[in-house]
């Protein structure tokens, strides 16, 4: 397609081999993938040809941060800790929030622009903070700042398709409120995440089916910037359909056509 937005997509901090998994369902639409320290880059890039249609490279270390976000249209970040057996996603915020915040200052300085996709829990707070890092570097846009709760979506929809025995693709279930505990509300409670980090014991999150949720997510956000209409997910974003400032909802993906994001209630 010659009117193809080709993107730039940074993945700083992925995780290994799970990340390709996310790298080749969106290979088709993005022009460049560029990794920030992943440790088998180098092995990767050789393969990379083969698997990929699109361009890859890698860097590694807090000088080469710039140059891997430089020019990026979807900045996704799963860069952070996982949970522990016995802990909630709030106890992950005094490491993460560190770890994400040299990208987040880096993102506004580099790839102002970029639809940032934000995986690294605690989303209820990760997100709320960029928000407030990206106002004060005077590059804050509500419309490009997504906390990624595809994941919370993709289980309702294996769940409730389960149940009532029909196939996943046949339902939908919108999740809204936010990424932790009681904060997840699809249609029917969920304890989503809680039995895998335990069934992990220590050893990582949701990072497979993540790596898938978070390909969806950002599919959804290459479509937009491609200008396809009507496309939409459920994301945690600033909000004014409740008092709360930031809220999980269902969003039509960011399009450069429309240039704004719309936020519709789930009713
Ligand atoms: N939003 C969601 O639905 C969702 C789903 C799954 C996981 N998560 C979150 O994503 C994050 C990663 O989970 P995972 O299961 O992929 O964990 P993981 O341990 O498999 O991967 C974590 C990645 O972060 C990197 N990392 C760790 N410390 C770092 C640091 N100081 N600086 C830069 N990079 C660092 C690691 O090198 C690794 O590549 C966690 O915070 C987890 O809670 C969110
Ligand atoms: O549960 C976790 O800690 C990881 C992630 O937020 C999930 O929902 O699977």
């Amino acid at each position: 397609m010659s009117d193809t937005h080709l993107c730039r997509i940074c993945i700083p901090s992925p995780s290994n081999i799970e990340n390709i998994c996310e790298v080749n369902q969106l290979s088709y639409i993005a022009q460049w993938f560029i990794f920030f320290c992943l440790p088998f880059i180098f092995a990767f890039g050789l393969r990379g040809g083969l698997l990929l249609s699109c361009q890859v490279a890698g860097y590694a270390g807090e000088e080469q941060l710039g140059e891997a976000l430089d020019g990026s249209d979807i900045v996704i970040i799963p860069a952070g800790v996982p949970r522990k057996p016995g802990m909630t996603r709030d106890d992950l915020f005094k490491i993460n929030a560190v770890i994400v915040k040299s990208l987040r200052t880096a993102i506004a300085k580099y790839c102002p622009n970029a639809l940032v996709n934000m995986i690294s829990n605690p989303v209820n707070s990760t997100i709320p903070i960029a928000a407030e890092v990206f106002k004060n570097a005077g590059t804050f846009d509500e419309r490009k700042l997504f906390g990624v709760t595809t994941l919370d979506v993709v289980r309702a929809k294996t769940f409730y398709a389960g149940k009532v025995k029909v196939p996943v693709a046949e339902v939908n279930v919108p999740v809204v409120g936010g990424h932790a505990g009681i904060t997840i509300l699809p249609l029917f409670s969920q304890e989503g995440g809680t039995e895998v980090v335990e069934a992990k014991a220590g050893k990582g999150s949701a990072t497979l089916s993540m790596a898938y949720a978070g390909a969806v997510f950002a599919d959804a956000c290459l479509k937009g910037l491609n200008g396809v209409p009507d496309i939409v997910e459920c994301s945690f974003v600033q909000s004014s359909i409740t008092d709360l400032p930031f809220f999980a909802s269902k969003v039509s993906q960011w399009s450069e056509a429309r240039h704004q994001l719309h936020i519709t209630s789930c009713r």
